[in-house]
């Protein structure tokens, strides 16, 4: 059973948490982080969980409008110059019956902030029919370019960690 990480990021904040989600569930099963443009139309049988994540924006997932104040704000190249998680779920076909998934979002490290893109990834994943193995994660910037707080990146490992320990054993013979 193989995890696949779909991600979405302005300013690389995301991907590194992604990166290191993959890294996390890499030490049970089969993992790897590709970012929303390249990811799959449609989850294939050898994936057993998605974990999807992307920046808050507007107290939610990204739009085009608030993507192109991200790059109106970007100081350095962006990591996703095309559609965001959003539109990605919007048409994305999967095995609901036997897949597992987990949702993620980066955002400011502000107390009384509301919103956060993860609870929305988490909707949209349940409409789809996919259980979630956990619930939502939020993983928090300084700013709106960054960087992550300390610490977040190895909290993001020890996530997935957790995630991969959730899913069930692959038996001796069975493709992983
Ligand atoms: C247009 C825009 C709107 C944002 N809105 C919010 C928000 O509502 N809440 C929040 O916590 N952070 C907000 N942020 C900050 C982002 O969450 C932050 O830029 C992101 O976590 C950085 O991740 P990235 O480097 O992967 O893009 C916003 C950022 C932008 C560019």
């Amino acid at each position: 059973m193989d995890a696949l990480v779909v991600y979405e990021s302005m300013f690389g904040n995301t991907r590194r948490i992604a990166e290191a989600v993959a890294e996390g569930l890499s030490r049970r099963v089969r993992a790897e982080a590709v970012e929303v443009g390249s990811a799959p139309a449609q989850v294939g049988p050898d994936i057993g969980l998605i974990v999807v994540g992307g920046p808050t924006h507007a107290f939610s997932m990204s739009r085009t409008s608030t993507r192109r104040s991200a790059a109106q704000q970007a100081t350095g190249p962006l990591v996703s110059r095309g559609d965001g998680v959003r539109e990605w779920l919007a048409t994305l076909r999967t095995p609901a019956a036997r897949l597992g998934s987990a949702a993620f979002d980066t955002r400011i490290a502000k107390p009384r902030m509301p919103g956060s893109a993860a609870r929305g990834i988490a909707g949209r994943l349940r409409r789809l029919g996919v259980r979630a193995v956990g619930p939502a994660q939020s993983f928090l910037v300084i700013g709106t370019q960054g960087p992550l707080v300390d610490g977040e990146v190895e909290r993001a490992r020890q996530w997935g960690e957790r995630l991969a320990a959730s899913l069930p054993a692959t038996a001796p013979g069975e493709s992983a």
